[in-house]
């Protein structure tokens, strides 16, 4: 965020995490389904920021927060435009919110708000069409809005743009072997444990890059560089550690982000393996340990809708993501690709859903979380994942397969 420093920036998101719910998610519900609980979840996030502009002398408010404000009005104002009823009262109640927006917000929105209220005096006019067109490009320049606003949106955890999520995935701390086994493990079903790794020695030397690179510096990684590994210019390449950290810092466009992804760093790198500690969860089920990768990366990270076969603890080590998780049976309404090396994975783009392509995946329920640094999530085999860094990210994700497997679910 320009102007603002990282801890305001902190602060918006903690905030609005409060009361939009774990992630905040529930504040950008798609506009065409827009619906009580979305609205509401809007107009308190906005009321949120307005108790934020006036908690001290004016002069002191920060940017962070106007701008915030200014997207919080946007936001009221398009999912009233599109409100089942659509009627008088909500377009005034639009028109206000984007006045207000214009009134009290930041400057980097104005003419996303201007823009917005020139569209719905027209159409009061009769000078544009209705119906569900209307819908579709007022959802389309929301999400340009988004896009240009990146470090907002970030800032305010509006990722990915066309949520709909409603359920979050359930947060336990230190929770038992045994408790794990029948409450999750058993029954397939996803839970987040926070409060078991404190102890690992990565935890902090992992937060000091000449550490870093005194142990890995001069060695030679593969890693990911693009988008994402469904992207046509998407490729790998082969660099040492220390350019990697370098380029971690200075990459700034998505195409060349930079991604040591799903690379079993800790067996080549023997001083790395013994910062870390495999979890006691992963005994579950007495089967034996498949793989330990390592997912390190900038902000902005993309692994596709995929799933993989075995369980998985996937260790939150430095930084925090976005997840979003679909039960294994909905398979086939994810559209996997067809060729066999993608099987696995959905050809939805989750933060751009075709909904003319992929019809089946509109109603689709999915959890989703945000996995804080400190945090294991547990992933059931064959639960489809999307992940998203919203950091700068370590990640470690332990596979083990099974003795026994879990009966329900896959
Ligand atoms: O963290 C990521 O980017 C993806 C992790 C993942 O897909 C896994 O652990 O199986
Ligand atoms: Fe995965």
């Amino acid at each position: 965020m320009a102007a603002a420093g990282e801890g305001e920036a902190e602060r918006v998101s903690a905030l609005l995490r409060e009361i939009t719910g774990e992630g905040g998610f529930a504040f950008v519900a798609s506009a065409d389904k827009a619906g009580a609980g979305d609205l509401r979840a809007a107009e308190a996030a906005r009321e949120m920021a307005w108790e934020q502009l006036h908690s001290g002398p004016w002069s002191e408010v920060g940017t962070a927060w106007r701008d915030a404000y200014a997207l919080a009005c946007l936001n009221v104002a398009r999912l009233r435009t599109h409100a089942a009823s659509g009627g008088d009262s909500d377009r005034s109640a639009a028109l206000r919110a984007l006045d207000m927006g214009l009134i009290m917000g930041g400057n980097l929105l104005r003419a996303d708000l201007e823009a917005a209220l020139a569209r719905i005096s027209a159409e009061a006019c009769g000078g544009s069409e209705g119906g569900e067109g209307v819908v579709d490009k007022e959802d389309q320049r929301w999400r340009e809005a988004l896009d240009r606003n990146r470090d907002i949106a970030d800032a305010l955890k509006i990722l990915p743009a066309n949520s709909l999520s409603c359920k979050k995935v359930e947060r336990r701390s230190c929770i038992s072997l045994e408790e794990f086994i029948c409450n999750y493990f058993l029954r397939d079903t996803p839970v987040i444990i926070s409060g078991t790794i404190e102890h690992w020695p990565a935890r902090t030397k992992w937060k000091d890059i000449e550490y870093l690179k005194k142990v890995a510096g001069d060695r030679t990684v593969p890693v990911e560089v693009g988008k994402n590994y469904v992207c046509s210019e998407w490729k790998q390449e082969l660099i040492t550690f220390s350019q990697f950290l370098d380029r971690m810092s200075s990459t700034v466009c998505p195409s060349n982000l930079t991604y040591l992804a799903q690379h079993p760093l800790f067996e080549q790198i023997k001083e790395l393996s013994e910062d870390i500690i495999v979890p006691e969860y992963c005994y579950a089920g007495g089967g034996e340990l498949q793989s330990l990768n390592a997912w390190f990366g900038p902000e902005g990270t993309v692994t596709p809708l995929h799933h993989d076969p075995h369980h998985n603890i996937l260790a939150q080590v430095l930084g925090r993501k976005y997840i979003r998780l679909y039960p294994a049976f909905i398979a086939e309404d994810l559209y996997p690709h067809t060729e066999t090396m993608l099987s696995n994975t959905s050809q939805v783009d989750v933060d751009n859903i075709d909904l003319k392509e992929f019809p089946r995946v509109e109603n689709l329920e999915f959890i989703d979380c945000i996995l804080e640094e400190g945090d294991l999530l547990y992933i059931p085999p064959k639960w489809w994942h999307y992940v998203r860094s919203l950091s700068t990210s370590f990640s470690v994700s332990f596979w083990w397969r099974a003795a026994v497997q879990p009966s329900g679910g896959s």
